[in-house]
């Protein structure tokens, strides 16, 4: 990626994936945080469509409806990682886009080509305007959105931890049920035709199962560090 002329000399782009509750946003904003980084969540911009459709009542089985409206809502993220921002059409949607309903449609949402191509042009754009460089996090940016990334990590966690860690979040869900959602969603965001869920050949995996999150965030930071050393 060409570095524009409001950049620093050591703008890095570092790409982190991986399916649900793998700590990726938690990670995310900590590094970009300590970095003075900026931070994107790609997910959040893919529920802020998700939302626009539900509330619009498009038909989100039908991916050709989906497809005819896909460039309609203005979607506009802030990346400071101490205040990220998402808003639809000049509405803050930060809290109706964590909606059961928005997590449960997001996929079939999310699986549209050309919602993908909108998102992904959005997401590019941010990524080589940022001063400093970005930390962005979601499911296919170190093999589709920023594939010369300066970093990639992807980070991975048993369903049980990932469950466990999802119902702590949400008070009182049933664990059994989180699970069984955490899983629908992997699986139909690996199988799905365009830039699936999958790790990059050349990224980093991390299991974060077993540690703490300061333990990734420091693992993260750690490896950040050393390739600024070395370029
Ligand atoms: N290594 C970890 N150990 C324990 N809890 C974690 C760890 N990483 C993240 N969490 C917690 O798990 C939940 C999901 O993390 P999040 O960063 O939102 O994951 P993702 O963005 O991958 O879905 C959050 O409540 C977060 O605080
Ligand atoms: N780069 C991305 C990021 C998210 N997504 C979609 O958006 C959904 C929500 O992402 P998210 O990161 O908010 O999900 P959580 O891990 O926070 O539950 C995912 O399940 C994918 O369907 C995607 O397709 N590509």
């Amino acid at each position: 990626m060409e570095n524009g002329a409001a950049r620093t000399a050591q703008a890095v782009i570092v790409a982190i994936d991986g399916p649900s509750g793998t700590g990726k946003s938690s990670t995310s904003k900590a590094v970009a945080a300590k970095l003075g980084l900026s931070y994107l969540d790609t997910g959040a911009q893919y529920r802020a469509i998700t939302w626009w459709m539900v509330s619009n009542d498009i038909d989100i089985t039908d991916p050709s409806a989906i497809a005819a409206v896909a460039g309609k809502p203005e979607i506009v993220s802030g990346t400071d990682p101490a205040e990220p921002t998402i808003t639809v059409d000049g509405t803050d949607v930060a809290g109706p886009i964590r909606t059961q309903e928005v997590t449960s449609k997001v996929s079939a949402v999310s699986a549209v080509p050309e919602v993908r191509a909108r998102i992904t042009e959005l997401q590019r754009a941010l990524a080589a305007s940022a001063p400093a460089g970005i930390v962005v996090e979601g499911r296919d940016i170190g093999t589709t959105v920023l594939p010369d990334a300066d970093l990639k990590i992807f980070l991975t966690a048993s369903p049980e931890a990932r469950a466990a860690r999802r119902s702590g979040e949400l008070k009182g869900a049933d664990i059994n049920a989180t699970r069984e959602a955490l899983v629908k969603r992997d699986a139909a965001d690996s199988s799905r035709k365009t830039s699936p869920l999958a790790k990059a050949d050349d990224a980093v995996e991390v299991d974060t199962s077993d540690l703490t999150l300061q333990q990734v965030i420091e693992c993260v930071v750690t490896l950040v560090e050393e390739k600024r050393a070395a370029a």
